[in-house]
């Protein structure tokens, strides 16, 4: 078998074109702010990608950049500032934070309701509650993957490997909440091939390069590769491999142009849901 290809840049372009769409029916433009402490190569690739898609869904986009030696009492002041500015509708505190700052501090720091993250613990309860609110981006991009490639979901044996607070919990708790059978992976996990052979639906979120193997797919199962590597040669890589993995799958998510693309034009939904919910506008 040859698995399908799903295709989640298409999706992505998809989503963010409605959503340019409804922002441009709105009498405001929906407000996002990007805080990036410090010079983490990766995140600097990152934020330019999303403060382009925003920018080009009609969003009022911008970036705030502190050096790498702000402190964590600097970053609370700037949060909170944001937190008070009525233009403003969706932050996003990028990871990873310099070590000075404690990361729980700053994600607690921002107004729930400006969450676009989905991190602060109010949504993260939530979700876990059964009453989603602002939820994380990557796991909703998921779903709108799965939903756009009609995968059944209820009574449906998902896997999701790795338990992460920004992918593989909400991740697991999304996928519950459509009526999958969830089992939850991690490094602590017995015979993890088992397990997710056992998986109509595989989320791989562990950022480890090329580790789900051919003979850890069920059959047709559907894939979903979040992981993003850098090999030593410079190549882009999953956590599955992909080539011999796509043998035996049944659908599955390409790296890059697979989740990648969906968390960006996940966070301008967040950005637009926060922002009618907020402003009372429709
Ligand atoms: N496509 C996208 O938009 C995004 C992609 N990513 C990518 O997704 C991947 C995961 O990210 P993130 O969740 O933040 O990573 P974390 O490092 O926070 O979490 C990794 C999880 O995988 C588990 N794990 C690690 N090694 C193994 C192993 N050998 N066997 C089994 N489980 C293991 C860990 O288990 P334990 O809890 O026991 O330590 C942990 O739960 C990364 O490649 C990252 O770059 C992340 C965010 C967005
Ligand atoms: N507060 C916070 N929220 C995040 O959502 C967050 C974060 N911090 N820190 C880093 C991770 C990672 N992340 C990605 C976003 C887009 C792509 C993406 O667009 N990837 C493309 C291109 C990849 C490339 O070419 O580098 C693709 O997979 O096709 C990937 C990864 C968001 N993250």
């Amino acid at each position: 078998m040859t698995a399908r290809i799903l295709d989640g840049k298409a999706i992505a372009a998809g989503l963010r074109a409605r959503l340019a769409e409804r922002v441009a029916t709105l009498p405001f433009s929906p407000g996002l702010r990007v805080v990036r402490v410090g010079e983490d190569p990766a995140s600097g690739v990152y934020v330019r990608n999303k403060d382009k898609a925003a920018t080009a869904a009609g969003f009022d986009s911008a970036t705030i950049h502190l050096p790498a030696d702000t402190s964590e009492a600097q970053l609370l002041a700037t949060i909170a500032q944001l937190n008070a500015d009525p233009a403003v509708d969706g932050i996003l505190v990028q990871l990873p934070l310099p070590p000075q700052i404690r990361t729980e501090a700053a994600i607690a720091a921002v107004d729930p309701a400006k969450d676009v993250d989905g991190f602060h613990p109010l949504n993260a309860g939530l979700l876990a509650a059964g009453q989603p609110r602002l939820v994380p981006c990557t796991p909703r991009g998921v779903m709108h993957i799965l939903a756009e490639a009609g995968v059944p979901l209820r009574g449906a044996r998902a896997v999701v490997l790795g338990r992460s607070q920004i992918v593989g919990r909400p991740m697991a708790q999304l996928l519950l909440g459509a009526d999958c059978t969830v089992t939850i992976a991690h490094s602590r996990t017995r015979d993890l091939p088992a397990e997710c052979r056992r998986a109509d639906i595989l989320v791989a979120a562990v950022g480890r390069p090329e580790m789900v193997r051919r003979d850890w797919i069920a059959p047709g199962a559907t894939v979903i590769d979040v992981g993003i590597n850098r090999r030593p040669d410079g190549k882009l890589v999953g956590d599955v491999a992909y080539a011999e993995a796509a043998e035996v799958a049944g659908a599955i998510t390409p790296v890059p142009g697979g989740v990648g693309p969906m968390t960006i034009a996940c966070l301008l939904e967040n950005t637009l849901d926060a922002a009618i919910a907020r402003r009372g506008a429709a």
